[in-house]
């Protein structure tokens, strides 16, 4: 993926190229999204209701999070720009007999092709990976039904999310290979929520998603100051 009009970091698809064969290996580089899929997921399904949904994942990965919804009855199309990914998230539904639609195309392409087709997006970890982040909101806000729902999580930006989410899960805890996040690349909550509504996509609410080092478990809660979840409604 190498056209210079699309909004996409090379090196940021090649990070999640290199990995991708074990993106279903629970004790992989990915499992924090393993772990907090089940949140994430109990988190979209009591929002918004995935039973027989129409349902877009963007920046879907190898699936965890796609398949997921697809075992809560939604019928879910996931796209990503990562070939690998791509390619074991198709094979991954062999294994699990799951059925979930898997494209190769920009979001931004894709509100071109299907303006106003899902009940719900999703675009999980993702926006802190793409050059134009309020270029992803706009598409996904296009691509969603009017009063349809939109979720997003991503990293905020502040020291101690520097600590905790860059040193800290990098550095010292090594739960993540070093360089997986850049921390310029960080989106305050006002920030998303101002993308947000400069698209016409009202938020609804703002949750916090916290690790603790000690019980190694991950909480959703009011503390949004690392890791956090948006949800919005088109207007
Ligand atoms: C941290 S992973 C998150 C995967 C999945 N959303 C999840 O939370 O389980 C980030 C994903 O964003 C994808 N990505 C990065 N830049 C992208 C872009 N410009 N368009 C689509 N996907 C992109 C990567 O290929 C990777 O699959």
């Amino acid at each position: 993926m190498n056209e210079p009009n699309l909004n996409v970091d090379a090196q940021e698809l090649d990070k999640f190229a290199q990995l991708a064969h074990r993106w279903w290996d629970p004790n992989s580089e990915f499992k924090p999204l393993h772990d907090i899929n089940p949140l994430r997921l109990d988190y979209v399904d009591q929002t918004a209701g995935l039973a027989g949904k129409k349902v877009l994942d963007v920046g879907c990965g190898g699936g965890i999070l796609s398949e997921s919804m697809a075992t809560r009855g939604a019928q879910v199309t996931g796209i990503d720009l990562g070939e690998k990914a791509l390619k074991v998230a198709k094979l991954h539904l062999l294994e699990s007999g799951q059925k979930v639609d898997y494209r190769l195309i920009a979001v931004e392409e894709l509100a071109k092709e299907q303006p106003h087709q899902y009940d719900i997006v999703t675009c999980m970890e993702m926006l802190e990976h793409v050059p134009d982040p309020a270029s992803v909101v706009r598409a996904c806000a296009e691509l969603v039904k009017p009063g349809g729902h939109v979720f997003f999580s991503t990293l905020n930006r502040n020291p101690k999310s520097y600590l905790f989410a860059v040193i800290g899960a990098e550095y010292v805890l090594n739960m993540l290979p070093r360089g997986t996040h850049e921390y310029a690349k960080f989106i305050k909550p006002s920030e998303l929520g101002g993308y947000c509504r400069a698209v016409g996509l009202g938020v609804a609410g703002i949750t916090g998603m916290s690790y603790s080092p000690i019980s190694k478990t991950y909480t959703l809660g009011a503390d949004t100051s690392i890791n956090y979840l948006i949800h919005c409604q088109q207007e």
